[in-house]
C-alpha cells in the first residue's frame, strides 16, 4: 500500500490537501488528486498543493520551493492565491524555510511572500491584466451577465450583480457557461460581485476545476481590478476589501503589481493511502 503524509490547510475556507514531495518522486495523477479532494471517500479539499523543490520541476533554483497546484478534478492551474498563502504557512511551520520573507515558484512565475506579525500572509501577485474581452456569463437559471476578462496568471471572468441579495441567490451549483466560447479556451473561473461600499465588495466564485468554493484568492484580485476599472479608479495605488463566503481578504492594486493579504492556517496532519496502480519513484530509483 502506498502511504503518504499529508497536511490540510485553508485560506478563507478555500481548503487544500498538502503533500510534501521534496525531491519530486511522487507521480501525482488525476486519480490521486480526485481521491485526495473527495469530501466523502478521501481527505477532502478544493485542491492539492504539492510541495517540491523547484530544481525537480523546471530545473529551477534548488533552494526555492515550487507550488504544484491541482484543482479538485485533477486539472492543473497556473496559480492559486489562497493556496500560496497556505503553502507559505506550511513551509514555515515545518521549518522548511526560515525568516518571514520568502519567494515561492509557481507556474505563473516567482511570487514574493511576507508573513505579517498577526499571522496573515501577504503575496505579490504580479501584474493583473484586464483583457478587454466582452463576455457574457450565464448561470444555471438562465440569467446572463456581462462580464470582463481578467488575467491574474490564471483566467477569470468578473460579472457585477445588482446587490448582495442577488449575489446570495445566484444558482452556482453548476458551472456557468460563457460566450463567446473562444474567450477562454482553457476554461475560466467565474466571479460574481456586489459593491458594498467604497473599495468594499462581496464576491462568490465558481472555480474552474473545483466548483463553487468559499473563496478564491486570484479571483479576489481579479474582482478588485475589475471593480476599480468599472468605478473609473485612478492609477494611484488603491486598497480593496473583498468579502467571500469564507471570510475577507485585502487586495492592494499598485503599478504593475497587486498584493493579496489574508489568513492561512494548517488544521490537520495525517497519513493517506494513495489509490490507483501508478508507480511512485523512490529515492533509490
Ligand atoms: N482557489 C484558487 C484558484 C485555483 C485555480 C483555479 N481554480 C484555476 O483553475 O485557475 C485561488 O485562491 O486563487
Amino acid at each position: 500500500m502506498r502511504r503518504w503524509s499529508f497536511a490540510k490547510g485553508h485560506g478563507t475556507e478555500n481548503d487544500f490537501v498538502i503533500l510534501l514531495d521534496r525531491d519530486g518522486v511522487l507521480d501525482l495523477g488525476e486519480e490521486e488528486v480526485r481521491f485526495l479532494c473527495d469530501r466523502h471517500a478521501g481527505v477532502g479539499g478544493d485542491g492539492v498543493l504539492r510541495v517540491v523543490l523547484a530544481s525537480h520541476v523546471d530545473g529551477g533554483d534548488p533552494h526555492t520551493w515550487f507550488m504544484d497546484y491541482r484543482n479538485a478534478d485533477g486539472s492543473i492551474a497556473e496559480m492559486c492565491g489562497n493556496g500560496i498563502r497556505v503553502f507559505a504557512r506550511y513551509l514555515l511551520d515545518e521549518g522548511l524555510v526560515s525568516g518571514h520573507e520568502l519567494e515561492i515558484a509557481t507556474r505563473a512565475g516567482i511570487k514574493p511572500i511576507a508573513v505579517l506579525p498577526d499571522g496573515s500572509v501577504r503575496v505579490g501577485m504580479g501584474e493583473v491584466r484586464l483583457t478587454g474581452e466582452a463576455v457574457e456569463v450565464t448561470v444555471a437559471d438562465g440569467r446572463a451577465y456581462d462580464a470582463v476578462g481578467v488575467d491574474v496568471g490564471n483566467p477569470h471572468a468578473v460579472a457585477f450583480v445588482a446587490d448582495p441579495a442577488e449575489l446570495a441567490a445566484l444558482p452556482l451549483w453548476t458551472a456557468p457557461s460563457w460566450t463567446p466560447a473562444e474567450a477562454f479556451p482553457a476554461g475560466v473561473n467565474a466571479e460574481f460581485v456586489a459593491v458594498l461600499g467604497e473599495r468594499h465588495v462581496a464576491m462568490r466564485v465558481y472555480e474552474r476545476g473545483s466548483g463553487e468554493t468559499r473563496s478564491c484568492g486570484t479571483g479576489t484580485v481579479a474582482v478588485a481590478a475589475a471593480t476599480h476599472a468599472r468605478l473609473g479608479g485612478s492609477s494611484e495605488p488603491a486598497q480593496y476589501r473583498v468579502d467571500v463566503p469564507g471570510g475577507s481578504v485585502e487586495v492592494e492594486l499598485g503599478e504593475g503589481q497587486a498584493w493579496l493579504t489574508g489568513p492561512a492556517v494548517i488544521v490537520a496532519h495525517g497519513e493517506v493511502a494513495l489509490p490507483g496502480g501508478r508507480r511512485h519513484r523512490t529515492l533509490e530509483d
